[in-house]
C-alpha cells in the first residue's frame, strides 16, 4: 500500500504541476484502495500540493484507521461525507484522485457511491484514478450495469442500461495493467515496482523497464503491453 500510494502520488505530480493543480481531491473508497489513497494524500502533502480526503464511506480495517491517522496529524483536511460538501469542493479543486473502487468493485455501484461517481464524472476536472477506473469491470472494462426501468401505468415501458463508471485522464496501473484496462484511452502509467523478477518471469507478467530508480513508468501510447 505505500510503494502503491506513492506511485499514485508521484504520477499525478507528473502528470499535474504544483503551480497549477495543488489543489487535489483525493477521494477514498472502504477498500485497500482507499488506502492507497490516503498514502497518496500523505505523498503528495509533503510534495507541497494541498490534498483534501472525501472519504464517504471510511473502511473499517484497522490499516485504514491508521492512514487516516497520519493524514489528520499532517492536518490534510477530510470533507463530511455529503454529496453538498463534495459538489462544494469540486469547485474549488484543480485534480481529482479517483482511488474509490479497485479490482474488487462489483457492479452495480451501491450507495453512498452512487450520488458520487455521477457528481465527479460531471465536473469537469481532471481524473486520476488508481489501478482500474471506479465502476469498471476489472476484466471487461466499460460495462453497462445500471438498469433502469421507465415505468407508466404499472408497465416497463423501456429499460435503459447505462454505464456509470468514471472516465478518467490518467490511469496509474498497479503491478500490471488489468484486463479491464484495455479499453483506457488516456496517459497510462505503471506504478507499485515491488514485483521481484522472479516472480515476473514465472507468471511471464512481461511488465516494462522502470527506468532508474523511478516508482512509475508511462507506458507507450496504444500500448500492446500484455495485459
Ligand atoms: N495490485 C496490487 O498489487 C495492489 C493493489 N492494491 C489496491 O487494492 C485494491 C484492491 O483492494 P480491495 O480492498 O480488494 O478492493 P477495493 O479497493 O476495490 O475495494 C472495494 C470496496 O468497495 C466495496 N464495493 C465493491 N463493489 C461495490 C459497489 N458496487 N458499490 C459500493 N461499494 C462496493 C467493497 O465492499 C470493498 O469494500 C486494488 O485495486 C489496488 O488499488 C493494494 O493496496 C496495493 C497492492
Amino acid at each position: 500500500m505505500e510503494l502503491a500510494g506513492l506511485a499514485c502520488a508521484q504520477t499525478l505530480a507528473k502528470v499535474y504541476p504544483k503551480a497549477t493543480h495543488s489543489r487535489v481531491l483525493v477521494c477514498c473508497g472502504p477498500g485497500n484502495q482507499g488506502g492507497d489513497g490516503l498514502v497518496a494524500a500523505r505523498h503528495l502533502a509533503q510534495f507541497g500540493y494541498k490534498p483534501t480526503l472525501y472519504m464517504p464511506k471510511p473502511g473499517n480495517k484497522d490499516i485504514y484507521k491508521r492512514l487516516q491517522i497520519q493524514c489528520n496529524n499532517m492536518l490534510i483536511p477530510s470533507l463530511p461525507s455529503t454529496t453538498n460538501e463534495l459538489s462544494q469542493a469540486l469547485s474549488v479543486s484543480d485534480v481529482i484522485l479517483d482511488a474509490i473502487f479497485g479490482f474488487s468493485f462489483s457492479p452495480p455501484v451501491r450507495a453512498p457511491f452512487d450520488a458520487v461517481l455521477p457528481l465527479l464524472a460531471k465536473s469537469g476536472k481532471p481524473i486520476v484514478s488508481v489501478d482500474i477506473p471506479s465502476g469498471w469491470d476489472v476484466e471487461k472494462g466499460k460495462i453497462p450495469f445500471s438498469v433502469k426501468k421507465v415505468e407508466g401505468e404499472g408497465e416497463v415501458k423501456e429499460e435503459e442500461t447505462t454505464f456509470e463508471g468514471l472516465e478518467p485522464d490518467v490511469l496509474v496501473s498497479l503491478t500490471a495493467p488489468k484486463l479491464g484496462a484495455r479499453d483506457f484511452k488516456g496517459r497510462h502509467f505503471l506504478g507499485g515496482r515491488f514485483v521481484p523478477k522472479t516472480l515476473e518471469q514465472k507468471h511471464d507478467l512481461n511488465l516494462l523497464e522502470y527506468p532508474g530508480y523511478e516508482q512509475i513508468v508511462e507506458l507507450p501510447t496504444n500500448t500492446t503491453q500484455k495485459l
